[in-house]
């Protein structure tokens, strides 16, 4: 999804659109809990701003505010100060116009409906024709290689082909933007390296925006473009790490210093993040 007139700066990220607005853009903002306990700081004066065709991980310790935060992106949760624009839009106007599509940590496909009718759901709610439902469903089952289980249950595929199927959903509508909340978090290493590489040949193939939430490192540094370190109590950003890797990477680039050198800068952010008594 190349946009005409956009250009790749020296470190072969996409610059802004072409009206120069960022696809995010966050700015000081915080998030208070206020819970029977007192309050919860879940977000600390963040700054961010995410390019189209960037690729942007959020990596931190259990309750650091990277789930809050893309909540917040998708106008699920809203903030207690400061603010943020989602194409420009406030996150609600960006939720009604179906600017971002969301991919849960659970792949949430609902047990009576086939694949393809759960992949059709949101175009059935927007009011596409059948015809173009059909092929919408089609077009993105192929993408996530779940060609052939159309007419399949979810319980009948395993963990990593159900969330494959609710990325499929997500790309129904054809959104610019994706939100994943570590939609591999439940999965064995080599079904999550495997997808890993189908997400990342999608990202290149479809130009799509994707910001991703992660605990994994190697995850991290092998999808993103940028990788935004998060530390808890305050939830807060202490690093944001440009990955200049090339945007065919393959799994080999693992083993390769410069990778190591940024995962081990990731590292040190979490470290430096944690206060002793953690
Ligand atoms: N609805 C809520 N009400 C009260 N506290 C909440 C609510 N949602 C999140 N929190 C708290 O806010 C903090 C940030 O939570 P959040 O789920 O964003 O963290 P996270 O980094 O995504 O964690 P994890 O990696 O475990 O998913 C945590 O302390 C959490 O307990």
């Amino acid at each position: 999804m190349q946009v005409e007139g956009v250009e790749r700066n020296a470190s072969g990220r996409q610059g802004s659109s072409p009206a120069g607005q960022p696809v995010i853009s966050v700015e000081d903002l915080s998030l208070t809990f206020n819970t029977g306990d007192g309050p919860v700081y879940a977000l600390s004066k963040v700054d961010l701003t995410v390019d189209e065709g960037d690729f942007v991980s959020f990596i931190g310790p259990s309750g650091c505010g990277k789930t809050t935060l893309l909540r917040v992106i998708a106008d699920l949760e809203r903030q207690t100060s400061g603010s943020i624009r989602v194409n420009g839009l406030s996150p609600e106007q960006a939720r009604l116009g179906r600017q971002y599509g969301y991919v849960f940590q659970a792949p949430a496909l609902y047990p009576w409906r086939t694949i393809e009718r759960n992949v059709m759901l949101p175009l059935e709610v927007m009011g596409f024709s059948a015809a173009e439902r059909k092929e919408r469903a089609a077009r993105n089952l192929e993408l996530v290689n779940l060609k052939g289980f159309e007419k399949k249950f979810p319980w009948q595929l395993s963990g990593g082909m159900q969330q494959r199927a609710s990325i499929a959903r997500a790309l129904s509508f054809d959104p610019k933007l994706m939100l994943m909340d570590e939609p591999f978090g439940a999965l064995d290493e080599i079904v999550r390296d495997k997808l890993n590489d189908q997400l990342l040949h999608l990202w290149r193939t479809t130009r799509k925006t994707v910001v991703f939430v992660t605990h994994s490192i190697p995850e991290a540094v092998y999808l993103s473009t940028r990788i935004v370190v998060m530390s808890p109590r305050p939830g807060r950003i202490i690093d944001i790490i440009d990955c200049n890797f090339p945007r065919d990477r393959t799994l080999d680039i693992r083993e390769t210093p410069e990778f190591l050198a940024v995962a081990h800068r990731v590292r040190d952010g979490l470290r430096a993040g944690h206060s002793y008594d953690d």
